[in-house]
């Protein structure tokens, strides 16, 4: 992939494979391009009227920006998780969950609605502490619990991808945990790619890792990629070494 926004540049030639059933962390500096690339990913960069992109971005061998294919399609199967929690806050927690269902056109019965509500809720980790006020909005819980509530609604659509874009930077250090808990058993079932910039989150959370950098004046690019455990202990590039080591960035 490469992007742009208006004729400035800032993706070169990114190509990764994030592979099925594992957590891909996504880390460098600021400014390098991460999150374009996670927007890229689930067609959210081409909302922004100045941008652009050229590339493919494969999804079992599909391409997600195929003309023929609908943008919902997309992000149906390709959710998104931000920085901030964003539920709905005047909604119900209940509503919340089901919100994207009716976004895609899904269409249940109310004992599907309330066994999916469920089922999402238990998966985000979430349902031991709404079951009994799963009316009460969305805005009255914690930042953490509201998270997880993001999780869940980006569950209810059956997602193959979900894409989170530093999840916990707004979180204390106890909802983290939970978060990175609940990502390491969705790993199972939902591929997660994951932007941070925790170097410790990543090395908890994800089996692969992505090192970007965008050095002085031009655009973003992938420096090195691939297991974590090895890009931590013994990185081949020099600039990995001393991002990872804390030395910039
Ligand atoms: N909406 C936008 N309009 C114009 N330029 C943008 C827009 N969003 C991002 N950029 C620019 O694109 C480049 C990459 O930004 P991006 O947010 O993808 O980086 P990042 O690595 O995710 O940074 P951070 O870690 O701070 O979130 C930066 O130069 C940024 O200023």
């Amino acid at each position: 992939m490469s992007a742009w926004f208006g004729d400035h540049q800032v993706l070169d030639r990114v190509s990764l494979t994030m592979e099925a059933g594992i957590i891909t962390s996504l880390i460098g500096p600021s400014g390098c391009g991460k999150s374009t690339f996670l927007r890229i990913l689930n067609r959210m960069h081409e909302l922004v009227p100045s941008a652009s992109l050229a590339g493919e971005v494969l999804l079992d061998g599909e391409d997600i920006y195929d003309p023929t294919r609908k943008l919902v399609e997309a992000r149906k199967h390709i959710g998104m998780v931000f920085q901030k929690p964003n539920p709905f806050p005047a909604q119900s927690i209940y509503d919340n969950v089901v919100a994207g269902l009716k976004l895609t056109g899904t269409r249940v019965s109310r004992e599907e609605k309330d066994a999916l509500v469920e089922s999402c809720l238990t998966k985000a980790g979430l349902w031991k502490e709404v079951k009994d006020r799963l009316r009460a909005p969305g805005a009255g819980l914690s930042g953490g619990q509201q998270q997880r509530l993001c999780i869940a609604r980006s569950l209810a659509v059956r997602p193959r991808v979900l894409l989170m874009d530093e999840p916990c930077s707004a979180l204390d250090p106890t909802s983290t945990r939970v978060i990175e808990e609940t990502m390491l058993e969705l790993a199972h079932e939902v591929t997660i790619v994951i932007v941070t910039h925790n170097m410790q989150q990543a090395q908890r959370v994800s089996q692969q890792c992505a090192f970007f950098l965008a050095a002085h004046g031009t655009p973003g690019a992938i420096v090195e990629h691939g297991d974590t455990d090895a890009m931590f202990a013994d990185p081949i590039d020099p600039r990995t070494f001393d991002y990872v080591n804390g030395r910039f960035g």
